[in-house]
């Protein structure tokens, strides 16, 4: 079996969670609440200006030029295909100025964020992409699932007609290929390390369902409101 085969059935049971969770299935629906689904926007464009730069250190540790370009070239893409969709929806939305100013990340987004910088920064290229693969290859499966769906609600109409486009998945199947060659290549011990970077995301990317869903913030927060609702 295929490393990437091994992983994806290894990370079966969290990606079958992440299918199932209500954000995923409301969005399906058109029942998903605008206001979470503008929380999970915000924290979404922070993840994805990481999200390019880990992709960019991917190019910078390829050992060909040809991956050099191709990563560089992924990196470009999150900026201008999933950002500028990004700016739509905070349009869509009405996110104004003022609040991408005073915008902080939920633990989660900083969290997962943090976790990929950490497996670029440590490993090589395998590294790179077994972190940022689940991110690209569960899109594509929700996007797959959701595709008939209909919902009233044109922003999640948008939402499911990008990650189950072609475009989208020529670009997972490529980073599938990748990383099943590198896997190949490299000793048990890099795989391990690679699967366990693997693993990690595909927690993380339920995790990213969970926050939104719950308008995730910092304990000191919820004490500042938990002090309020005590004092008033
Ligand atoms: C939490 C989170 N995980 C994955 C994606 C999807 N995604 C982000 S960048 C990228 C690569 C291609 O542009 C893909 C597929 C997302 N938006 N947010």
């Amino acid at each position: 079996m295929s490393f990437t085969k091994e992983v994806r059935k290894k990370a079966d049971p969290i990606w079958q969670a992440s299918f199932h969770h209500p954000f995923v299935k409301e969005l399906g629906e058109g029942t998903l609440d605008l206001t979470r689904f503008r929380y999970y926007v915000m924290q979404d464009a922070y993840y994805l200006r990481h999200f390019a730069r880990v992709q960019a250190i991917g190019a910078a540790k390829s050992t060909d030029l040809a991956t050099t370009a191709r990563l560089a070239h992924h990196a470009q893409s999150t900026c201008e295909a999933e950002l500028s969709l990004h700016e739509t929806f905070a349009e869509l939305l009405g996110i104004t100025e003022e609040e991408k100013a005073a915008f902080i990340p939920a633990p989660t987004a900083y969290a997962y964020t943090s976790h990929m910088y950490r497996a670029a920064y440590e490993g090589h290229l395998g590294d790179v992409i077994a972190a940022i693969l689940p991110c690209y290859w569960l899109y594509y499966e929700i996007g797959e699932r959701l595709k008939d769906c209909k919902p009233a609600e044109p922003i999640y109409q948008k939402w499911i007609g990008t990650y189950s486009s072609d475009w989208f998945r020529s670009l997972v199947e490529e980073q599938i290929a990748r990383l099943d060659a590198i896997a190949e290549a490299v000793t048990e011990a890099d795989r391990k390390r690679m699967e366990q970077h693997f693993l990690i995301s595909s927690e993380y990317e339920y995790e990213f369902w969970e926050m939104a869903y719950r308008l995730e913030t910092w304990p000191s927060a919820r004490k500042e409101i938990q002090a309020y609702v005590h004092n008033n």
